[in-house]
């Protein structure tokens, strides 16, 4: 715990009528607040956090930082208590700022990613690359603090005091390079608005998180925060245009004079002009500013190209010699829950394990597990409970038009119905079998698997808990796997 006093104007901000005390920390949950500190009373989506405000004073709050609504609603409270009252109409942007202020130093090189799929995995390959050239480097995201420095993580994106505090622990432990992740809520709620960035990245957009957003406009507006206004002008965008939101977020970057690099299959200043597949990865054929390359990349599924491509613009953006940054594509290795091989059947029967947990997700996966299979594709999905509901069947449809056999299962049903979760999957795959129980499914799944077969358990990837209701019970799909391959083939002690 920091003992540190600052001024609350050498956090760049000025009370109502000039009060100025000093600040010894910043929490936005009044059940944080400690003596001395500046609570954060942020508009929320349930509640307004000026409604705890009253408990942060009698945890030793001496400023609020709120907006106009909040200052109403306690503005006795604070008048009778002396306190100091920051009024911001931007107060989440106010908050990410002066948490980068609180907490100082951050590394040196940072780069953000966005899209709807492959932000864990670009900015690992980010991480992996930099490590691979010599830098002391970290990601940070869905699996938390990553790299040469590790922390856990509750949110991929976390609020702004969270954020910075790894930032800084991260910074004082040596790290110089950075990769994170920019979710749509984190973009949507400034959390990010403090950091420093080099360069910012775009993956894809299709659908999700509309239970949040609600409106395809309004979550494209959100990522598209990155380049329109937390990317500096001096910034970098590397931005994938086979995608035609890619096209949109470029001219949002040029615009503001941001230099941009496109990276892409049909073109691009980064172009993948050709894969070959095989069992255990696939050759890349591909071109930088007209410069021709070759390299071998230890990864399954025709994506991991694209994401590991982007990641390679990034560290080239931060100012990396091309030919060194694709010296490390053979060296890259998988992401965890991405396409993993988690187990394999006396009979060569593969099982992976995969994080697509959208419509397009599920496509893709399955699209490129393809080629790497000769036999017949097995496909275990689920949806999560109290998220977009609008995505279920269209999950469902994709993992039938795409896999051989469908098996829906459980997948967090948290405080929902999980009966009612797998019908509204059901309904985009009619002929798939129901097993709910999710460990069942696995067995279930791997018992269909023979020479040349594969499954897919997507859905969960590196997560270890299966949520139902309040409880979050172990689970574990690899470790599932791989007792359900050891328990068919008998090799069970
Ligand atoms: C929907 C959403 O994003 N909610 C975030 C939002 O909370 P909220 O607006 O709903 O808060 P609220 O419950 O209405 O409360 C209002 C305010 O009162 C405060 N409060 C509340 C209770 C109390 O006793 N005292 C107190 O001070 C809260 O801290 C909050 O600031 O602001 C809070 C503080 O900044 C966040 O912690 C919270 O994230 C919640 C925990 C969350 O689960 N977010 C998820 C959906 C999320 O952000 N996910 C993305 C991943 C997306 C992806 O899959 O790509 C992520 O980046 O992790
Ligand atoms: N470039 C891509 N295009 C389409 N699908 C992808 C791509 N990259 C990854 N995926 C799919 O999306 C899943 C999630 O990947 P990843 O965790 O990297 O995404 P994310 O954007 O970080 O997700 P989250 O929103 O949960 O943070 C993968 O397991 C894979 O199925
Ligand atoms: N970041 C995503 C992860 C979803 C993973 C899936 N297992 C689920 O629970 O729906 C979300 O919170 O929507
Ligand atoms: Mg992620």
């Amino acid at each position: 715990m920091s003992t540190r006093t600052v001024s609350l104007s050498s956090l760049g901000l000025t009370g109502r009528g000039g009060g100025n005390p000093d600040i010894t920390g910043i929490a936005v949950d009044s059940r944080e607040v400690r003596d001395g500190y500046l609570f954060a009373a942020m508009p929320g989506s349930r509640v307004h956090g000026a409604e705890f405000i009253q408990y942060a004073l009698r945890q030793g709050a001496v400023a609020v930082l709120t907006d106009a609504e909040g200052a109403a609603i306690a503005a006795d409270l604070m008048a009778e208590a002396g306190t100091t009252v920051v009024v911001s109409d931007a107060p989440r942007e106010a908050l990410a700022r002066t948490a980068a202020l609180w907490f100082g130093a951050q590394p040196k090189t940072m780069v953000a990613v966005t899209g709807t799929n492959g932000k864990t995995s670009v900015s690992t390959f980010v991480r992996q690359i930099w490590i691979e050239m010599g830098m002391q480097a970290v990601n940070l995201g869905t699996t938390g603090v990553e790299g040469a420095w590790t922390a856990p993580l509750a949110h991929t994106t976390p609020e702004p005091i969270t954020l910075h505090r790894a930032l800084s622990e991260a910074a004082a432990n040596g790290i110089t390079h950075a990769a994170m992740e920019a979710s749509s809520h984190g973009l949507d709620q400034r959390r990010l608005d403090g950091v420093t960035l080099k360069a910012a990245g775009f993956t894809n957009f299709t659908q999700d998180h509309l239970d949040y957003h609600e409106t395809f406009e309004a979550y494209f507006d959100a990522k598209a925060g990155l380049f329109a206004r937390v990317l500096p002008e001096d910034g970098t965008a590397v931005i994938n245009i086979d995608d035609p939101k890619g096209v949109e977020m470029a001219a949002i970057a040029r615009a503001r004079g941001c230099e941009v690099m496109t990276v892409g299959r049909d073109a691009g200043d980064l172009h993948l002009a050709a894969q070959r597949f095989d069992a255990t990865g696939q050759d890349l054929r591909f071109s930088y500013r007209g410069k021709e390359y070759q390299k071998r990349l230890n990864l399954i599924g025709g994506f991991q190209a694209e994401n590991v491509l982007l990641a390679c613009g990034l560290v080239i953006a931060c100012g990396a010699d091309a030919a060194d940054v694709f010296d490390t594509l053979p060296h890259l290795t998988t992401v965890r829950g991405r396409m993993q091989l988690a187990a394999t059947r006396d009979n060569g029967g593969a099982v992976f394990v995969d994080y697509a947990h959208t419509p397009d997700a599920i496509a893709t996966a399955l699209q490129a597990m393809r080629p790497h299979v000769m036999g017949r594709l097995v496909a275990i999905v689920g949806a999560g409970g109290d998220r977009d509901a609008g995505k279920r069947p269209l999950m469902g449809a994709a993992a039938a038009q795409h896999a051989d056999l469908v098996i829906v299962t459980d997948d967090n049903p948290r405080s929902e119905d999980p009966a009612a979760i797998r019908a509204a999957v059901l309904e985009g795959a009619p002929e798939a079998r129901e097993v709910g129980d999710r460990a069942e499914a696995i067995l279930r799944g791997v018992d269909m698997i023979g020479p040349g077969d594969a499954l897919l358990v997507a859905g969960k990837g590196h997560e270890t808990g299966q949520t139902i209701g309040d409880d979050v019970l172990p689970f574990d799909d690899v470790e599932q796997a791989s007792v359900a391959v050891a328990a068919l083939d008998g090799r069970l002690a």
